[in-house]
């Protein structure tokens, strides 16, 4: 494609998602099935463009101030994550110029609104949780992109015969450091002409979730719940977990997400994951199952802001308002989960959310009102799954992962034993 034709449609992507009317990400896959052809690196260079210009938008915004022309050209230009040549051959004299001037500018004299990139609520939240030391470091963490991970099906494959695979083809593959699932590579190479994906050995799967499913230590035989289920990203775990015996229940009230999960059970080969779509957390069949539960998985709706490296447009689409609905909601639905654990049984309550309101706080309040459900030590639970240095990953009982500290999404759990 011509470069000039290029940044217009960089433009136009960029018009569309700063709307914010709607995930990015399915923003993006609709721009780019409605130019079907683009090749992958001009994809790749809108894609990653856009992605850019989310995470920086106050500084990025703020510095398109001095350009002319649409704004959402001079954001474009400022952010482009492509072929430099290509952008030449797009800009004219006057904004090649312009840009010059722009990339020359000290970013030592920026102010800190425009160094963290952030709305202020959630600045003055992470920066108070978290002190300057570790707020800088987790602020540049979330301007990378997200790696690879990929999850190896212990049901069919073991981890070192998928390694060498994926090494032989040049990929460049390494375990990841604290799940023994999980596995790490670099870039974006296309997953789908590897007979490993096709089969359903391999998962695509952020190491953090990985953890998640380890800390319910699900085990062969066993009655399972899995109270969120959305596509079915952690069932696939847990159930490969269970060596596909006893029953894994997949509950969530959004059938559409339920039925993302069925093709990806077919592939993994797994026979002991019942979906089921529910009115919601105080459905029926939650009474029916009231303390027959061994392991019940809690891994509740939140704002999404450890995943903010993938989903930059969040920390924008999110708000203190959202945020206090959603942990309503997490209150409500951990208070009616509990039901199904039978005594002896294990409780973990689960989010992607870096905020303490929705994290530390709703376990908090849920240990205070329920006597009866022990906190389990994260770091003794994973151990016992046989993740590496369990320590490194816990905060004050709680599984506490970051992206600065761990290089995964950032998420929160808290486990319990009932009496
Ligand atoms: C964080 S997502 C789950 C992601 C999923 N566990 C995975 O690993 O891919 C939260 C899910 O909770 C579901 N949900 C929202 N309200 C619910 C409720 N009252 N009861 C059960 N599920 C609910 C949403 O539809 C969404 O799929």
């Amino acid at each position: 494609m011509h470069p000039t034709a290029l940044l217009d449609l960089a433009t136009e992507l960029l018009r569309a998602v700063l709307k914010l009317d709607a995930p990015a990400d399915s923003i993006v896959s609709a721009f780019f099935k409605r130019h079907r052809s683009l090749g992958p690196r001009e994809r790749h260079a809108l894609a990653e463009t856009a992605y850019t210009v989310l995470r920086r938008r106050p500084l990025l915004q703020h510095l398109a101030q001095s350009g002319t022309g649409a704004l959402e050209r001079r954001l474009a230009i400022l952010a482009w994550s492509g072929d430099a040549n290509l952008l030449k051959g797009a800009l004219g004299s006057n904004e090649a110029q312009w840009r010059q001037q722009v990339k020359a500018i000290d970013p030592a004299g920026f102010s800190d609104k425009f160094r963290h990139n952030l709305p202020d609520w959630l600045a003055s939240a992470l920066r108070s949780q978290l002190g300057d030391e570790a707020f800088w470091p987790l602020v540049a963490a979330l301007d990378e992109p997200a790696p690879l991970d990929l999850r190896v099906n212990v049901l069919k494959a073991k981890r070192e015969d998928i390694l060498s695979t994926l090494n032989q083809a040049g990929l460049r593959a390494a375990p990841t450091p604290f799940s023994p699932w999980g596995i790490r590579v670099p870039g974006k190479p296309a997953l789908q002409k590897f007979d490993a994906f096709v089969r359903g050995d391999i998962e695509v799967q952020d190491e953090g979730s990985q953890l998640l499913a380890l800390l319910v230590d699900a085990k062969r035989g066993e009655m399972v719940v899995d109270f969120c289920a959305g596509a079915g990203g952690k069932t696939l775990a847990l159930g490969a977990a269970m060596r596909s015996t006893g029953r894994l229940y997949a509950f969530d009230v959004n059938g559409h997400r339920l039925d993302a999960l069925k093709p990806r059970m077919a592939r993994s080969g797994l026979s002991n994951v019942h979906p089921a779509q529910i009115a919601h957390e105080r459905d029926e069949r939650i009474k029916r199952l009231a303390g027959k539960i061994d392991r019940v998985l809690v891994d509740a709706p939140c704002s999404g802001l450890g995943t903010l490296r993938r989903n930059p447009d969040l920390k924008w689409r999110q708000s203190p308002q959202a945020v206090a609905e959603l942990t309503a909601k997490q209150t409500a639905i951990l208070d009616s989960a509990q039901r199904l654990v039978k005594p002896g049984g294990r409780l973990v309550y689960a989010t992607c959310s870096l905020l303490r309101d929705e994290n530390e706080a709703i376990a908090e309040a849920f240990g205070a009102a329920h006597p009866d459900f022990i906190p389990l030590p994260a770091d003794e639970a994973l151990a016992a799954a046989h993740v590496d240095r369990a320590g490194e990953l816990v905060d004050n009982g709680y599984l506490r992962l970051w992206p600065s500290r761990h290089a995964t999404d950032g998420f929160f759990a808290a486990v319990w034993q009932r009496k």
